[in-house]
């Protein structure tokens, strides 16, 4: 699919998403290329129907930036109860509604806002849409101090790490200053079985498994349909 086309569709997803979102909410607003539309979308509302929302979070930095720039307040996870709803995208999503995220290297505030959200939905175009999660490496944001550790640990169980690097072949850095651990494994058969792993690696600060989050997903579909699933 060319990038034109691909864009469209995540366009797609996102407008539909925008529709769930009402005056009055806490909104939650993920990270990545579809959220980008996603939010531009809220812009659009907000300008031509004058939407107006309790409280805005999200999860990143660029993020951050577009809803400013948009005349939006964004507040801190932490000076939040929960959000009312949060629309983020995915990079894999199979038939549970599990799914892969990190592939901008946002999980662990992604992760923390949508467990303190009532409501998560993703949105993606069908190409993210599989039956078992691969196709993707998993990201795992580990700290600096234990990295090479957590490494070797992981190139023992097979699970293929390499870490994150920028265009410069540096190391790459999370918000948070930690570094990602892609693990380039073909397929999680038992996602449940290595999320509990990597729950239980000391020096695993979040990992990009993302299972019994997500409430619904919608998909656009490359015949122009827009399908929503679920949980
Ligand atoms: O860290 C980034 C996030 O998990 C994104 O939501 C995910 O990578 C999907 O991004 P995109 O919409 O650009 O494919």
């Amino acid at each position: 699919m060319d990038r034109q086309k691909q864009d469209e569709l995540k366009q797609a997803a996102a407008k539909q998403a925008a529709g769930l979102v009402e005056d009055g909410m806490i909104l939650g607003v993920g990270t990545g290329s579809t959220v980008k539309f996603f939010i531009d979308e809220l812009g659009r509302r907000k300008e031509e129907e004058g939407l107006a929302l309790k409280a805005v979070v999200t999860t990143s930095s660029r993020s951050r930036k577009q809803l400013e720039g948009l005349g939006f307040t964004v507040s801190e996870l932490a000076d939040i109860d929960q959000a009312d709803l949060t629309v983020d995208g995915a990079d894999r999503v199979d038939k549970q509604l599990n799914g892969i995220k990190g592939g901008g290297a946002a999980l662990t505030l992604e992760k923390n806002v949508a467990v303190n959200s009532k409501k998560n939905v993703w949105i993606v175009d069908e190409s993210k849409v599989v039956d078992h999660l691969s196709g993707f490496p998993l990201p795992v944001e580990v700290l600096p101090i234990s990295c090479e550790q957590n490494k070797r640990r992981f190139e023992a169980e097979g699970l293929n790490p390499q870490f994150r690097l920028n265009a410069d072949g540096s190391r790459l850095k999370t918000h948070y200053g930690n570094y990602i651990l892609d693990l380039h494994v073909d397929s999680v058969p038992v996602p449940s079985g290595l999320a509990d792993y990597l729950d239980h690696t000391v020096g695993v600060v979040e990992h990009g498994l993302f299972l019994d989050i997500c409430d619904e997903v919608i998909i656009a579909r490359d015949n122009g349909e827009i399908e929503t699933r679920c949980r």
